[in-house]
């Protein structure tokens, strides 16, 4: 659940980033957040994964409150509950790509499963690739290591900005279509921004902002349903 203002700067200076957004995201849902430009959506993923502490509000992950933890406690949290997948993978070039999925669970001195890692690697596709490094991958097989990466702790959530932003369309939909089965299949929640109306369409899910507003819900979107609000909303 979020419930939340965000201003940056002061005085003259404030841009209100976000204005009272108020959500609730379904467990072992997929939402996609769009907006034109400037709308507030990597300040929204970034309040909800706890990147960032709104101005006023409250952010909670199932029954913990993320609002006024401390930067330790915050930080821990985010390691081990929340997934991340950004647009330029993130992957460390010098680690082996089994090496990059497992450092979440190094990072917070966890052992990791066997079982669910193998299940992680082969249902994302990368089972063959683990001892390479990542400039030996395309950057489709580099984002599904970072999809591996963002599920081998089975977080409460995995929060992806733009995570087709640098693919083509065939590799953009695999790995649209791979965070939709890991919903389907392992039962994640995911939240993801995008600007891309069929990329917005494998969410169950899009809200959207305007000004740093929800302006609306769509359930079970179509690309034409969706690129008429962005029109609607200047953009698109
Ligand atoms: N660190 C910051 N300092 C000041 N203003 C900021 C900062 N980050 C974002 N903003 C402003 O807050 C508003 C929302 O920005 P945000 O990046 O959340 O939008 P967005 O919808 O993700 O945009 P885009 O689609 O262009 O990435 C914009 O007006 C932006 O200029």
């Amino acid at each position: 659940m979020i419930a939340v203002t965000k201003d940056y700067g002061t005085g003259g200076s404030r841009v209100q980033a976000l204005q009272g957004i108020s959500v609730s995201l379904a467990r072992g849902a997929f939402t996609a957040v769009m907006g034109p430009s400037g709308s507030g959506k990597s300040t929204f993923l970034h309040c909800a994964a706890g990147l960032d502490r709104p101005t006023s509000g409250e952010v909670w992950l199932g029954g913990t409150r993320l609002t006024g933890m401390r930067e330790g406690r915050l930080t821990r949290l985010r390691r081990d509950r929340i997934g991340f997948v950004f647009q330029s993978y993130n992957l460390l070039p010098a680690l082996s790509v089994e090496d990059n999925v497992t450092m979440p669970l190094r990072l917070g001195d966890r052992s990791p499963d066997r079982a669910w890692f193998e299940r992680v690697v082969t249902r994302v596709g990368i089972a063959g690739l683990l001892d390479r490094r990542p400039a030996e991958l395309s950057g489709g097989q580099q984002q599904r290591a970072a999809v591996a990466r963002a599920l081998v702790t089975r977080p409460d959530v995995i929060m992806a900005d733009e995570p087709t932003g640098a693919l083509d369309s065939r590799t953009s939909g695999q790995v649209l279509a791979l965070l939709r089965d890991v919903v389907s299949d392992l039962g994640q929640t995911v939240l993801m921004v995008t600007h891309d109306p069929v990329a917005a369409c494998h969410a169950h899910d899009v809200l959207f902002l305007a000004d740093g507003r929800l302006v609306e819900r769509l359930t079970a979107p179509t690309p034409e349903a969706v690129a008429e609000r962005m029109t609607r909303l200047g953009e698109g």
